[in-house]
């Protein structure tokens, strides 16, 4: 009798060639089947404990010392993941988007040497109004990623990602829905984007490759 086959274990989260070629189009890109439904769960659970014990805080605009709260321009509550909380669905989180790193860099050959992702909160009627990732004068922020939590949310919800033109910001190119195992990567120099007001609390998994050394 044969030994059974090896199958190796299906990857939590996996990100197809049609995501880049996207990417690479028009600088933004949307996919709804990178993360397994359980895994997804698995992330909205350690934001959501998270957030009950109170382990957000206001999130601030502006850089180091100049950083201020300003809810009228965003309006969500974050928390940085870190390996440091020794959290196992954190890591694999993280381990994943290491991954990534790596085929960006090997496709495009951006440089990137490090990652920083946050949980956010938005509650009812708050949103975050049109920026830019990058800060200026500080171009180390290459490739955003936004993975939405929420496990349920349609239209009526709104808190819609809405993409401007990168050639005229004025113009809306796209308005995503938040929906939970919804990824979206974009460049963080190039792609004007804002948070629409959400009517119910929403959830979402933010961050950014970079191409700076940790502080
Ligand atoms: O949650 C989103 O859809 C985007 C959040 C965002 O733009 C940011 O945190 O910089
Ligand atoms: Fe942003």
């Amino acid at each position: 009798m044969g030994a059974p086959p090896i199958r190796a274990a299906r990857p939590a989260m996996s990100v197809t060639p049609a995501l880049f070629e996207m990417l690479e189009a028009r600088g933004w890109a949307v996919c709804d089947d990178s993360i397994a439904p359980a895994f997804r769960q698995q992330l909205y659970a350690c934001s959501e404990a998270a957030w009950q014990a109170g382990r957000f805080h206001p999130a601030r605009i502006g850089r180091g010392e100049a950083a201020t709260r300003d809810e009228t321009v965003r309006g969500d509550s974050i928390l940085w993941l870190e390996r440091r909380h020794g959290d196992a669905v954190m890591d694999a989180f993280m381990d994943w988007a290491a991954q990534l790193r790596a085929e960006l860099n090997q496709r495009y050959f951006l440089g990137l040497r490090r990652e920083e992702f946050h949980f956010s909160h938005y509650p009812v009627g708050t949103g975050y109004r049109k920026h830019f990732d990058q800060h200026r004068g500080s171009p180390h922020r290459r490739i955003s990623l936004v993975l939405y939590l929420n496990p349920e949310w349609d239209a009526d919800d709104g808190g819609e990602l809405a993409i401007h033109a990168a050639d005229d910001d004025t113009r809306e190119s796209a308005r995503i829905l938040p929906q939970g195992g919804r990824l979206v990567l974009f460049r963080s120099e190039l792609i004007p984007h804002a948070v629409l007001p959400c009517r119910r609390p929403r959830r979402a998994l933010t961050g950014w490759f970079r191409t700076d050394a940790a502080a």
